[in-house]
């Protein structure tokens, strides 16, 4: 499968951060601090009800120790959305560990809903400026992306030295486990990733976010077997209908020609690399993969498409289509891209309505027996022994690093909470 590429320029890094200390393991003091903001995934035994709310009341920042504080909150509302902190949590599992940090399973004190904690250091975030940049990127987008296919964003908060995501939790695993178990998809089970990718990319689109780094490790499921989009560390935000980014950052085997050639580009990326994602299920290996990276990349740019003779005269069209090296030329390109996708031949079978609305049975329904044993990752990972670590909220931190990550910290408003829950779990 791919391999995060390295570039050796410093500020062009996409560097590993550190994976072998053990580092944010998250202690607890039994505390209920329950606030008012159940959301998630119920353990087995929650009974929490939602706490009824005005229909004004809206989605903002609440301040930890030196955050910045929104002059637009009145005070009356504060009071339904109290800050989270690390002790309102307990890390029950390791769930995995990507670049810049480690993802566990927790159980929220208050509700007995369970989430995903991304936790990151913020000293190694700065070994490269873009890795900072990245986070912050990453934690504006989630907070603006409310889809039934993307990560929901719960909380943020940071101590001194670490940055804390708490994501809904996709008990159903990385999409990555599930073709690695069946080698390859059949084209009725690739199309229905495919296309809830699609809705996916399509909603980012409409907010001027690029995604650029689809690849099967970051398509997680969730409990039923639906795609969740997650890690928008390397997404581009703001992006005008004809804006252009020139960052070179992403995955070797699904960058797109235009970003190795280091030219401008634009949300056809994504379109490109979902081209990659669908050629790699349908055969079980990408298009251009060589013996190595030089060899790998000259063919992006060079190599003509050959796709397997079982691929569907529409699958092969597609693909053709979505793989063209030309960004001008690709399908999902323009301004009406994604209306060309969707009604590619391809996807003619496909309800894109009944799809946004969860209305279709997924193809693979994860075996999850108790969301808490986080059955479905790996156990290299949930075997880890989670260990206490002191809480450095007074050590020495630089300064521009503190300063850097004013903001950061974030409530999901109940409302939206309950009701992306409602609809969507
Ligand atoms: N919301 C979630 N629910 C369950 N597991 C998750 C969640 N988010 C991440 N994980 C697990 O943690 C792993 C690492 O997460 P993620 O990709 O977000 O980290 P990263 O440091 O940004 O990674 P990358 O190296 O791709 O940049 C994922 O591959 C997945 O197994």
């Amino acid at each position: 499968m791919s391999a995060v590429f390295e570039f050796d320029e410093a500020d062009l890094a996409i560097t590993g951060g550190d994976h072998t200390d053990g580092e944010e393991d998250v202690g607890h003091n039994g505390v209920s601090t329950h606030n008012g903001l159940e959301s998630g995934y119920a353990s087995e035994n929650d009974t929490a009800e939602p706490i009824p709310i005005s229909a004004d009341e809206r989605l903002y920042e609440v301040p930890l120790a030196e955050d910045f504080i929104s002059s637009s909150v009145q005070e009356s509302k504060r009071k339904h959305n109290k800050k989270a902190c690390k002790d309102d949590f307990d890390v029950l599992k390791v769930l995995g560990r990507g670049a810049y940090g480690k993802v566990s399973l927790c159980r929220h004190v208050g509700s007995n809903r369970l989430y995903a904690m991304k936790v990151l250091k913020k000293a190694s975030l700065f070994v490269h400026a873009k890795n900072a940049e990245h986070t912050k990127a990453e934690r504006e987008i989630l907070e603006e992306v409310r889809h039934p296919f993307i990560v929901q964003l719960m909380y943020a908060f940071q101590t001194n030295d670490r940055l804390y995501l708490i994501l809904e939790y996709a008990m159903g695993g990385e999409l990555f486990t599930q073709m690695a178990a069946e080698q390859m998809f059949s084209e009725n089970v690739a199309r229905f990733y495919i296309a809830e990718l699609v809705l996916a990319l399509e909603h980012l689109h409409s907010l001027g976010i690029v995604y650029r780094d689809l690849k099967p490790e970051n398509c997680l499921l969730d409990g039923e077997g639906h795609v969740l989009l997650t890690d928008f560390g390397l997404s581009k935000q703001a992006l005008g209908p004809d804006d252009k980014a020139n960052t070179i950052c992403g995955t070797a085997e699904y960058m797109a020609p235009e970003i190795l050639m280091e030219m401008h580009y634009d949300k056809s990326v994504d379109w490109w690399t979902l081209g990659i994602l669908m050629f790699e299920m349908l055969t079980g290996d990408t298009p251009f993969r060589a013996n190595n990276k030089k060899k790998t990349l000259d063919a992006i740019q060079n190599k003509k498409l050959m796709v397997p003779y079982y691929v569907t005269n529409d699958g092969k069209d597609l693909l053709n289509r979505l793989l063209r090296k030309n960004p001008n030329g690709r399908l999902g390109s323009g301004n009406d891209g994604t209306k060309r996708v969707k009604s590619h031949r391809w996807f003619r079978k496909i309800n894109w309505n009944d799809l946004k609305e969860r209305k279709v049975t997924p193809p693979i329904i994860p075996v999850v027996t108790n969301p808490e044993l986080a059955e479905n990752f790996s156990e290299k990972f949930t075997s880890e022994m989670i260990k206490e670590s002191p809480v450095d909220n007074h050590g020495s931190i630089e300064a521009h690093m503190k300063d850097y990550f004013q903001n950061f910290s974030y409530v999901a408003h109940s409302h939206v909470l309950m009701s992306a829950f409602d609809q969507y779990k």
